[in-house]
């Protein structure tokens, strides 16, 4: 392999105990591990392990309903130290809103962390979609798509002045449509260079704002094509804009499932899936779909006019709900078939031998579909165990994977070509 041979990145996005609805009847865990420092310091290891790009951490900044399963709910801010103090390379990416914060404040904390975790922080800037965490900063009403992404354009624009000011002591003065302020951080940038943004919506304000922004993006697509479309239009943006058109790096989501053989792979699919109710992934699905299936026949598709409804609209991402009902569309399976993959919120599922998960990867990689994957993990910690030990190997072997870490921050390593 040349030494500047494309390389596909990998994040790994930690979904708790696990993303499998069942993952927390697993007995390799315990439920309150997702509160135990022990178990994401022992995660990160386990990534740096495997040479991964970055640990990826979603939020929403509101109480996780008792009822459902023990998900992550600390706040990502907390986790980035102690995962950071516990590794030396793996790299965090920490999700905060930019329609519940404020610039000055979110900049210092999130330059504060690139700082102390030597350069290895990025910042998934998102513009929060459900009503609990508005209700939480007193806001009642979800404001309108487009006023959400135009405040998130204005706000990520302001932190990255405040930071690019960062070791000049010089005020920065802002005077937005949205956003006013003159600050400075008062940080010395020690660490050279500025926390990575990633930008996660998939609508067509969503794929405006990564072209205009973003470092790297995380999408959600099921077919190569699709993916490939997606990732040209954030680089039409990026050239627009008058960036490179191959800044934004485009990672979507692949949910695993590993085994030995594809039967093994199958098996530990189909085990998990019978120890948890369906009811966790249907409540998913009613979001994603902005409908109420209560009443609906698990064993039956979803009804026409069910899915009139939700393609008038509704759900809480464009992005999820174009890839679901062109799923529903194009297969019209059983509501019950379509929860199976759901179980992993809609991302791209793949049960499968190492071989067959690299070879997935390399076809999406070769046909400029990604450049790289945002992996879940079905059960902490033996997926994940998985993915280190037999996956990542057979990417090296075939030089699709790094064989040790650069020097590089991790913004430096979304850029590697
Ligand atoms: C992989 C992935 C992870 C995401 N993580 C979060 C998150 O942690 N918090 C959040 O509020 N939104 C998250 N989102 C939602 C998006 O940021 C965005 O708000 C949502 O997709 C709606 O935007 P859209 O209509 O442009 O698709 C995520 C989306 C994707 C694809």
């Amino acid at each position: 392999m040349s030494p500047d041979a494309r390389r596909l990145t990998i994040n790994v996005n930690v979904l708790g105990v696990g993303q499998r609805p069942a993952a927390w009847r697993s007995p390799d865990i315990v439920p309150e591990a997702i509160v135990d420092l022990g178990h994401w310091q022992r995660v990160a290891r386990l990534a740096e392990r495997g040479l991964v790009d970055a640990i990826f951490l979603a939020d929403r900044p509101a109480i996780t309903d008792p009822r459902s399963r023990p998900v992550q709910y600390l706040d990502p801010l907390v986790l980035v130290p102690a995962m950071a103090a516990a590794t030396e390379r793996v790299g965090f990416v920490a999700t905060a809103s930019t329609t519940l914060n404020e610039p000055v404040e979110l900049a210092r904390r999130l330059f504060s962390l690139h700082v102390a975790t030597g350069g290895r922080f990025a910042w998934n800037a998102v513009t929060t979609w459900d009503v609990e965490a508005m209700r939480n900063f007193g806001i009642e009403e979800l404001p309108e798509r487009a006023e959400r992404y135009d405040r998130a354009e204005e706000f990520v624009q302001a932190v990255r002045a405040l930071w690019d000011a960062a070791g000049t002591r010089e005020e920065v003065r802002h005077r937005g449509a949205r956003l006013s302020f003159d600050a400075s951080l008062g940080i010395d940038p020690v660490v050279p260079g500025r926390p990575a943004v990633v930008q996660a919506g998939g609508s067509a304000a969503g794929e405006r704002l990564a072209g205009r922004v973003a470092d790297a993006v995380y999408s959600i697509a099921h077919d190569p094509a699709a993916s490939a479309a997606h990732r040209r239009a954030v680089q039409a943006h990026a050239a627009a804009a008058g960036r490179g058109a191959d800044e934004p790096r485009v990672y979507p989501g692949l949910a695993l499932v590993i085994g030995s053989t594809e039967r093994e792979a199958g098996e530990r699919f189909e085990h998990w899936e019978h120890q948890a109710p369906p009811t966790y992934s249907l409540r998913e699905l009613e979001k994603a779909l902005g409908l109420d299936l209560s009443d609906v026949d698990l064993e039956r598709p979803l009804p026409d006019e069910l899915v009139r409804e939700a393609e008038a609209g509704g759900g809480w991402s464009e992005g999820y709900r174009r890839v679901l009902l062109a799923r529903i569309r194009d297969e019209r399976p059983t509501v019950r078939a379509l929860l199976r993959d759901f179980g992993g919120y809609g991302q791209r599922f793949l049960a499968g031998t190492p071989e067959r998960i690299a070879d997935a990867m390399q076809e999406w990689f070769d046909a400029g579909a990604a450049d790289g994957f945002n992996v879940m993990i079905d059960l902490f910690p033996s997926g994940l165990e998985d993915l280190v030990d037999h996956v990542v190997p057979v990417l090296q072997r075939r030089g699709l994977f790094r064989r040790g870490y650069d020097d590089a921050d991790l913004l430096g390593r979304f850029r590697r070509p």
